[in-house]
């Protein structure tokens, strides 16, 4: 099979040109502008969560998704916008450019407007292929991304073609402020910058929880990579453990390699709690792992954006620990809905811990508090709303109060 054959195409409906005259498109009846976002796609993981929520909620804001992933993978079967359009095009290596004329026809055939990509690699193939079409490209900043990985070279190489891809952007999205300053120290100008910060959905029926008597349990949700430091808490749970402090953890999520799986487990061995850890795997329900733990704990190194499994935390009413990294330390308020420890440090993290266990941090407040936090700053329609203003500016369509007053509602009904 030509490694660029659909795998699993959709039907996209036929061109339909929508313009600020003509918003209803000739046939009269109003159809939402479309957005084609280009992803990779191999995992489900937080740029893909934010992918698929944007799907999930755009329409509310007046923009209809469509996606192309070009590492076909898990999205496919783990996303939950299933009535979203997605063409799985199979690039065969990073240099495959056949692809840009086949996201060129899909956004041709779709009547997309805009094409929003999420990675180096999709931004290298949707810059050119926006170019070719000449529509705007907008180019969405998950996590910095000379620091994404701990493998240098991989680095260096999607550092240099998110460079020369996102000159012709007409917007880039980051998650989080820290990310912007980052995007500016490469040179990129103001203007061209939007921070919207990543949301989740609300838990519902989210309490705050009270602090559980007997042993614990620490939640850890990520894609197990060396970045996202696994192994610091392997190390505090053993300190805790020869201070006489029996914690349990439950580690949520794929692995990057086997080779790291067996990394971390046989290091868990060696440090003695190899019977404390649970290691879950990838899971389709995280929001039920959550339930079962007391705090969630994101022990990253280095490189990220705005973590989506610590906003789910809140949204659970967890407390969490967490690193000084990056956008983290944007969401975790220190010593109110839980800790910021620095990145690599053992005793800092194990401190923080027992800081929780033993109550420095009252629990129920600690819970509640990350319950209000996340409902004022990150919910998911919040995101949805931001990057839709983003999406009317680019195509030159009214602002979301001036439409909805233009459909009819009462201007003190109308979105502020
Ligand atoms: C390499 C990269 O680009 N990293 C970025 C990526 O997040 P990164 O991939 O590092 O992970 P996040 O913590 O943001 O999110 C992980 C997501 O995967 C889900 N999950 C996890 C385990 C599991 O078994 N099942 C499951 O569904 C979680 O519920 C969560 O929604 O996007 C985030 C959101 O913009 C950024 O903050 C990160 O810097
Ligand atoms: O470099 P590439 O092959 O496009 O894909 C990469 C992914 O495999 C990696 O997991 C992610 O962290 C990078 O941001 C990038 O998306």
């Amino acid at each position: 099979m030509n490694s660029l054959t659909p795998i699993t195409s959709v039907m996209i409906p036929p061109l339909r040109v929508l313009t600020p005259e003509d918003p209803a498109g000739v046939s009269g009846a109003k159809q939402l502008p479309r957005v084609l976002h280009v992803i990779n796609g191999e995992h489900y993981s937080g740029a893909e969560r934010v992918q698929d929520l944007l799907a999930l909620r755009l329409p509310d804001h007046g923009f209809e998704a469509g996606f192309v992933a070009l590492k076909p993978g898990r999205f496919g079967s783990c996303r939950r916008s299933v009535d979203t359009p997605l063409e799985e095009l199979a690039m065969r290596s990073r240099w495959d450019l056949r692809a840009v004329g086949r996201v060129a026809r899909a956004a041709q055939a779709g009547g997309y407007q805009i094409i929003h990509a999420h990675t180096p690699r999709s931004a290298m193939v949707a810059a050119l292929a926006a170019r070719q079409l000449e529509l705007p490209f907008v180019y969405h900043v998950h996590s910095p991304t000379s620091r994404d990985s701990t493998r240098w070279l991989a680095n260096l190489v999607n550092g240099r073609i998110e460079r020369l891809s996102i000159a012709g952007a007409a917007k880039l999205i980051t998650v989080s402020p820290t990310l912007t300053d980052h995007m500016k120290s490469l040179g990129v100008p103001d203007e061209r910058l939007r921070c919207v910060l990543n949301g989740v959905p609300k838990v519902a029926g989210a309490e705050p929880r009270k602090k559980r008597e007997g042993v614990w349990t620490l939640g850890m949700v990520a894609l197990f990579r060396p970045r996202k430091g696994a192994e610091v808490l392997l190390e505090a749970l053993a300190l805790l453990k020869s201070k006489g402090q029996d914690v349990r953890l439950s580690a949520i999520g794929p692995f990057e390699t086997p080779d790291y799986e067996e990394h971390l487990v046989s290091l868990a061995g060696r440090l003695g709690v190899g019977n404390s850890v649970s290691w879950i795997g990838f899971t389709e329900g995280v929001g039920a792992e959550l339930d079962r733990v007391d705090a969630l704990v994101l022990p990253s190194l280095f490189g990220e954006g705005l973590p989506m499994v610590v906003l789910e935390a809140m949204a659970a009413g967890l407390p969490v620990i967490a690193t000084h990294c990056e956008g983290t330390a944007e969401a975790v308020a220190h010593r109110e809905t839980g800790y910021l420890v620095e990145p690599s440090s053992v005793s800092q993290l194990a401190g923080a811990i027992d800081s929780l266990l033993t109550g420095e941090l009252d629990y129920e407040q600690a819970s509640a508090r990350s319950i209000a936090r996340h409902a004022e700053r990150f919910s998911d329609d919040a995101m949805a709303a931001q990057v839709a203003e983003v999406y009317r500016e680019l195509l030159g369509l009214p602002d979301a109060r001036a439409e909805s007053i233009a459909d009819g509602l009462h201007p003190s009904e109308a979105p502020v």
